[in-house]
């Protein structure tokens, strides 16, 4: 069972090409297909500090819920890709982890995971918040950032958050950073230059066909999305160490009923024991909560009705084991 169907639309040669090429996209081979002259395609890697907005943005972009988003830093824990299609382009999104100085060995990792997508695409789109000041945090960023042959375009995000004068300030300060190609302010909530910016960073992809087929919209499986999604309703419902401690693997996903119903079953990983009582929470109300909101997500994503049965064990210290961080599909090389 698929949602987003990665091969729909693929020739049987198409298909051996992609697989050889490690999943496609850079550094794979692109797709024949029958793309109108100047037609163009691309990569473009939305990176920046934790919370900086990358997350919503590539929402915005698509116009659909494909990255989990939450006012938590280190929300993103795997690079994501979305693909957009719009008259003559296709712009392939990668969504990173934000990039920050690491605690552990999966903050580690989740540098490592990020850092990785800089060299491997055509645009770097570096997103600073226009409601905090731009630090060391940022110049760390931009540092990284400069190494890259890809075309670098500052974005300004949160925009209806931020008073005019601050704007000003913000981008100021951040033309400071680094020699930008370009730069666009945004806001992801409202909605405000999303457009702009889809055609901004679409005027710097070089011309040539697909990477992926059109009607695809992220090449994450059905599993990852499960995990994904259940983890952002944990972020969203618990507070102060509980949603770093937290890791989500989807065990299984079966058809019922003729394919009208989907039984899934996913356990949430925490490190301790006290941290495994507030999920479950008073007579299981909070674990009752987070399976009823997740719920709902999983079946807009997969257009059907869905039974989710989530368990909770404790694993402790996972984070400090990098095996276990991929194992869990956190971070590079998942
Ligand atoms: N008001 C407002 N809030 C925003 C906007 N963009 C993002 N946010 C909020 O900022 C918080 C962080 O957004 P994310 O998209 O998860 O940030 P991220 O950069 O992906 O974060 P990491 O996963 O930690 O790297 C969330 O609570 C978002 O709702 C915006 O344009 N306006």
């Amino acid at each position: 069972m698929t949602a987003f169907d990665p091969f729909e639309g693929m020739t049987d040669d198409e298909l051996d090409a992609f697989i050889e090429s490690e999943e496609g996209g850079a550094g794979a081979a692109p797709l024949k297909g029958n793309e109108p002259e100047g037609f163009r395609s691309g990569f473009v890697a939305l990176v920046g500090r934790p919370n900086a907005g990358k997350s919503t943005l590539l929402n915005a972009c698509l116009g659909e819920k494909v990255a989990i988003t939450s006012p938590v830093a280190q929300t993103t824990r795997r690079r994501m890709r979305g693909v957009l299609n719009r008259e003559g382009c296709q712009i392939v999104f990668v969504d990173t982890p934000g990039l920050h100085k690491p605690q552990d060995s999966l903050g580690g990792e989740l540098n490592r995971s990020a850092l990785m997508e800089l060299d491997d695409v055509d645009v770097i789109a570096m997103l600073i918040d226009a409601t905090k000041p731009v630090g060391r945090g940022d110049a760390w960023v931009a540092e990284r950032v400069k190494k890259s042959r890809a075309k670098k375009v500052l974005v300004l995000t949160k925009l209806d958050l931020a008073r005019p004068d601050a704007v000003s300030r913000q981008l100021e300060e951040a033309r400071r950073l680094m020699d930008f190609d370009d730069e666009i302010v945004v806001s992801s909530t409202d909605g405000f230059n999303v457009d702009g910016f889809c055609d901004l960073v679409a005027s710097y992809l070089p011309e040539g066909p697909r990477w992926f087929p059109e009607g695809m919209t992220t090449d994450e499986s059905d599993e990852m999305l499960v995990a994904e999604f259940v983890r952002e309703k944990v972020l969203m419902r618990t507070e102060q160490e509980v949603p770093h401690a937290v890791g989500v693997v989807c065990d299984s996903i079966e058809s019922k009923k003729g394919g009208r119903v989907l039984a899934i079953h996913a356990t949430i990983l925490v490190e301790r024991d006290g941290q495994k009582g507030i999920i479950i929470g008073r007579g299981g109300s909070m674990v009752k909560h987070i399976g009823t909101d997740a719920r709902r997500d999983l079946e807009r994503v997969f257009g059907r009705q869905v039974f989710l049965d989530l368990e909770v064990k404790v694993s402790p210290g996972w984070r400090s084991d990098v095996r276990e961080i991929h194992r869990m599909g956190y971070a590079a090389d998942d």
